[in-house]
């Protein structure tokens, strides 16, 4: 490759896509689909699932208030690096704080780097029934506590970028939202 024929860093726009909601809500479901369909085309995409972050970048932290707090800074300094470096960084990660997930907004601010909230907004009784992990059952048997829309804040976001009601959705009419929207700005 020549000089002249060097590839423009400014010809691949990165991201971060913030998929933040309960447990069960579908933030993973629909990253991993909108993952696979722009792969398909080239994209350089990376899901940063929340259980793989606990196992090893958050090996450890709990879910305290401060360990999700911690846990949501580590994943945000992560993806913005990758976003920064032209990857679209989709975070399934439940980030049920206002100001954790400000921070991680703020940091992107910061570096000049792409950054969109999408709410998965499925509602706790759905979520309850779809219970992928089983969490919801043991939080009712008593055997865990502390569980995130159920005895732990979930604080909703305000003005997301998108907000998908999964409960009305087929999973592809969901990921195909948020294509949607990665397009109109101009991140797809
Ligand atoms: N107490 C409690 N509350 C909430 N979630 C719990 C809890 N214990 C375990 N889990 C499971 O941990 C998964 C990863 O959590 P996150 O890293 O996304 O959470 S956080 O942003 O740090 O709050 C999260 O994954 P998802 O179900 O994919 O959201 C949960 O399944
Ligand atoms: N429109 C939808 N979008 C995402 N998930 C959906 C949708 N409709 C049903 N589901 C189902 O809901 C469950 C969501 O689980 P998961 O993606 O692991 O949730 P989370 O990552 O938010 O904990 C999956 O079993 C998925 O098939």
């Amino acid at each position: 490759m020549t000089a002249g024929q060097q590839i423009q860093e400014s010809d691949v726009t990165g991201a971060t896509v913030w998929l933040t909601g309960l447990p069960s809500a579908g933030k993973t479901t629909i990253a991993r689909e909108l993952a696979g369909l722009l792969r398909a085309r080239g994209r350089r995409v990376e899901v940063l699932d929340g259980d793989e972050i606990r196992e090893f970048l958050s090996a450890g932290l709990g879910f305290s208030r401060e360990d999700r707090h911690t846990n949501v800074q580590r994943i945000g300094f992560v993806a913005e690096l990758l976003a920064r470096n032209g990857v679209l960084a989709l975070v399934p990660v439940i980030a049920p704080f206002t100001d954790s997930r400000e921070a991680v907004r703020k940091r992107h601010q910061t570096h000049g780097t792409p950054y969109l909230e999408v709410h998965v907004a499925t509602p706790v009784e759905v979520c309850s029934v779809r219970d992928v992990k089983g969490l919801y059952a043991k939080q009712a048997a008593g055997e865990i506590s502390g569980l995130t829309g159920v005895d732990d804040p979930y604080e909703e976001p305000e003005s997301p970028d998108l907000r998908i009601e999964s409960q009305d959705q087929t999973v592809p009419e969901s990921a195909a939202a948020l294509h949607a929207l990665l397009t109109e700005r101009g991140l797809a």
